[in-house]
């Protein structure tokens, strides 16, 4: 046995003994995405009601914690998220969740000069023969969690692909306090999202925006799964990857032979990220792929370090923009949906890229549950709606009847451009608040609507 296996053997615990070092008032940090520290999560679940005081955070939670549920009272615990899914904004509805405003790149630099942190419990890979745990696909904010923290807890996922940086993917074994092997359960599969019809309209004004040497970041569900596919049996040449989220369809055009990063600035032949969810296609397809490069969000997400490279196509999407060119892309009213995430980060990214553009893109109408249809393009935003993007920042806007592009206009030109996307059975309201709002003005498209 070497000294590293003599180390890892001295570490090495039950999820029931490593829990015993958290206390009351402790603020713990749980792994990030699909690295749920699933044995820990349980094992401290179980003693859950003899602390108080607790505070768990992550980084999207993709299972509602164990400790949480054991206390739907908060009388031992409080949940916080730095961005909310799924899981988190159905506990944010029970009043069981509360969400971290931020702008995604922040995030580490918060963590290290505004945070205590007592105990991180994260998921890694098996450690290889340096003494390395890789971080698997949630790299993100993990490292700045793990500078601050007094004690260090790993559970083992053997199961995990290993993800190369980049930098700070990894964390070494005399960082750590405790080891605990985990159940390995098979990593988090996201369901697949059927694109709607509007998505490939729309995606087919987003696909003239790329051209040859783009650098692209795009994300989750339907809208960026019509994209990759296109991408993929276009015949677009030497595209770069530089995206937060590292997702299946960009195998799909890895395979396709679209992407070549060949005419980055930085990073040159790496697919860069921060995070990576989708299927095994994406896991199978990232572990020890040295084409990929895996990196802190402070980095990965900095508007000045992404606009380093031209041609930075950023697709994002919104839940409702409002005549005066407000996106809000994580409420509805007061209502918690999703978060600012990167999204601010990347479209001031892309209209600093040298040929860059920032897409945000929405369906123009909403359905809801009782199916009443409203228009996503609003005379403002919902009462309590948050800003995602502010109208100085945003760039472009998409819906299925269009694009348009804002920069530089005024607020009637913005009204007039943002109505002419706007589903058509909601124009003529909209021309009507626009007036009342004093943001529109006699423009030779008057009569055209
Ligand atoms: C991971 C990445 O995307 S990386 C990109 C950078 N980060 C970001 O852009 C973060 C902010 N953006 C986002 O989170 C997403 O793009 C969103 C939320 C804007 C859109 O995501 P989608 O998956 O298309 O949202 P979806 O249509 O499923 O709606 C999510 C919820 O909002 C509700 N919703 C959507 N639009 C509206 C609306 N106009 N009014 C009220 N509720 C709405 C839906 O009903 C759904 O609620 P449910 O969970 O109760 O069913
Ligand atoms: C954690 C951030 C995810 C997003 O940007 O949507």
């Amino acid at each position: 046995m070497n000294t590293i296996q003599k180390e890892y053997a001295e570490k090495l615990v039950s999820a029931e003994k490593a829990v015993e070092v958290v206390k009351s008032g402790d603020n713990i940090f749980y792994g990030e995405f699909t690295m749920f520290p699933e044995a820990l999560d349980e094992a401290l679940a179980a003693r859950i009601m003899d602390l108080k005081d607790i505070r768990v955070r992550s980084i999207s939670f993709t299972q509602p914690p164990k400790i949480v549920l054991a206390d739907p009272k908060k009388e031992h615990v409080i949940m916080e998220d730095w961005h909310c899914g799924v899981v988190s904004r159905k506990l944010i509805d029970k009043g069981m969740c509360y969400y971290i405003p931020v702008t995604y790149h922040q995030g580490p630099r918060i963590v290290r000069k505004y945070l205590d942190v007592d105990v991180v419990m994260i998921s890694v890979c098996s450690m290889d023969e340096n003494g390395y745990f890789n971080l698997g696909p949630s790299n993100s904010g993990t490292a700045a969690h793990i500078d601050k923290a007094k004690t260090v807890i790993v559970e083992v996922k053997a199961n995990a692909p290993t993800c190369l940086g980049g930098n700070s993917e990894s964390v070494h074994i005399s960082r750590v306090d405790y080891i605990v092997e985990g159940n390995n359960k098979p990593m988090l599969q996201l369901p697949e999202v059927i694109p709607t019809e509007n998505d490939y309209k729309i995606a087919d004004f987003v696909m003239k925006e790329i051209e040859d040497g783009s650098c692209l970041q795009l994300g989750i569900g339907g809208l960026p799964n019509v994209i990759g596919a296109n991408i993929a049996s276009s015949d677009l040449k030497d595209l770069g990857i530089h995206t937060e989220m590292l997702v299946d369809s960009c195998v799909d055009m890895y395979n396709a032979g679209r992407i070549t990063g060949k005419k980055k600035s930085i990073d040159v032949g790496k697919m860069v990220y921060t995070f990576a969810m989708g299927t095994d296609k994406l896991y199978n397809f990232l572990h020890n792929n040295p084409v990929c490069a895996s990196y802190p969000v402070n980095y990965c997400n900095d508007p000045r370090i992404v606009a380093l490279n031209d041609k930075v196509i950023a697709i994002n999407s919104a839940l409702e923009v409002d005549l005066f060119s407000q996106v809000c892309s994580e409420t509805a009213g007061t209502r918690h949906i999703s978060g600012t995430g990167g999204q601010l980060d990347y479209i001031f990214a892309a209209f600093a890229s040298h040929g860059g553009k920032g897409l945000i893109c929405l369906n123009s109408t909403h359905t809801d549950k009782k199916g009443n249809v409203t228009s996503r393009i609003r005379p403002t935003l919902t009462p309590g709606s948050v800003v995602t993007v502010p109208r100085s920042i945003v760039q472009y806007i998409v819906t299925e009847y269009g694009i348009v592009q804002l920069k530089g206009k005024s607020t009637w030109q913005r009204a007039e451009d943002l109505i002419s996307i706007a589903h058509p059975d909601f124009r003529d309201d909209l021309i009507k608040e626009a007036q009342t709002l004093n943001i529109w003005a006699k423009s030779n498209k008057d009569d055209n609507y």
